[in-house]
């Protein structure tokens, strides 16, 4: 499988590279950056760290994504949306890994998912996922006044908040208490904020250091706490994920996939 990498020297687009070097049947057919980017020109295998591959990395992803089977995003949303409608436009299958998009450009990756098959997660590991549907099943059990909050860590240089993995972790409490999530939840407090409402998702938001990612949902009732919490060590979890989901819509039809999909949850 032909794989084209966007945000080819990112955290995540590197760690991609690497993982593509190391999996049978896949190769590296493109790589780009953004236009202005520092590491236009150069080999994508010596920018990830590897011995060079031959792949320079271009800042038109067009060319990038018109080289392969797959493209693989990791960027920033608006970034995603361009790309995501450049692949619908060539038959280019596509993976996404990005967070923070807001409504307007989540509608536009469904609009290209009905022309070709799009994974998109907010998380790409199997701890996350089997998280998901531990966090569902447990909210499902446990009736209000068990006040749900959701804690999250990340490094300093992340962008968006709460990480699109504690957003996915709300949506699956939320669907445990058959509510819509968007009905009830608080992603940040400050000042006055007046006594918990029952039935809120509260979320809090942590950023420091080189945290990778760590993601705690607590269940607090009056005389007891339960939590489920999951921290990754290595972006190597997201990249496997992200290779095994490309892999894996390989003759897919046109349709907006998720891990769940590919794992078989
Ligand atoms: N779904 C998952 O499992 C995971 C998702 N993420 C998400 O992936 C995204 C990227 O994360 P990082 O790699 O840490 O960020 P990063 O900032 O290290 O990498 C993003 C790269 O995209 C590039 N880029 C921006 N605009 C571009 C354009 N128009 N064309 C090509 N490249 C462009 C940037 O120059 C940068 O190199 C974030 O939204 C993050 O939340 C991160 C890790 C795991
Ligand atoms: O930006 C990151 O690093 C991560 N982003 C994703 C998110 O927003 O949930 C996934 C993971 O937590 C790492």
């Amino acid at each position: 499988m032909k794989i084209a990498i966007v945000g080819a020297s990112g955290r995540m687009g590197q760690m991609l590279i690497r993982q593509i070097a190391r999996t049978e049947g896949c190769s590296l057919a493109g790589a780009s950056e953004a236009p202005n980017g520092k590491a236009i020109g150069r080999d994508a295998g010596e920018v990830a760290g590897l011995e060079a591959n031959g792949v320079k990395i271009t800042g038109d992803s067009a060319a990038a994504i018109a080289a392969a089977d797959v493209v693989i995003d990791f960027t920033v949303p608006a970034a995603t949306v361009a790309h995501a409608r450049i692949a619908a436009e060539r038959g280019v299958s596509v993976v996404i890994g990005t967070t923070g998009l807001d409504p307007e450009q989540t509608a536009a990756i469904h609009d290209c998912a009905k022309r070709v098959p799009i994974l998109w997660a907010a998380n790409m590991s199997l701890g996350i996922n089997v998280l998901m549907a531990l966090v569902e099943k447990t909210a499902s059990m446990l009736d209000p006044s068990y006040d749900i909050e959701i804690v999250e860590m990340h490094h300093r240089h992340k962008i968006d908040a709460p990480s699109g993995t504690a957003l996915a972790l709300g949506r699956s409490a939320a669907a445990g208490r058959q509510v819509k999530l968007e009905d009830v939840w608080r992603k940040s407090r400050d000042g006055h904020t007046g006594a918990r409402p029952v039935g809120e998702i509260g979320f809090a938001t942590l950023r420091g250091g080189e945290e990778v990612g760590v993601h705690t949902v607590m269940f607090a009732a009056a005389g007891e706490r339960l939590e489920l919490s999951h921290r990754s060590f290595s972006r190597e979890t997201y990249a496997s994920g992200a290779v095994r989901a490309a892999l894996w819509l390989e003759g897919k039809k046109p349709g907006l996939y998720g891990m769940k999909d590919v794992l078989g949850l």
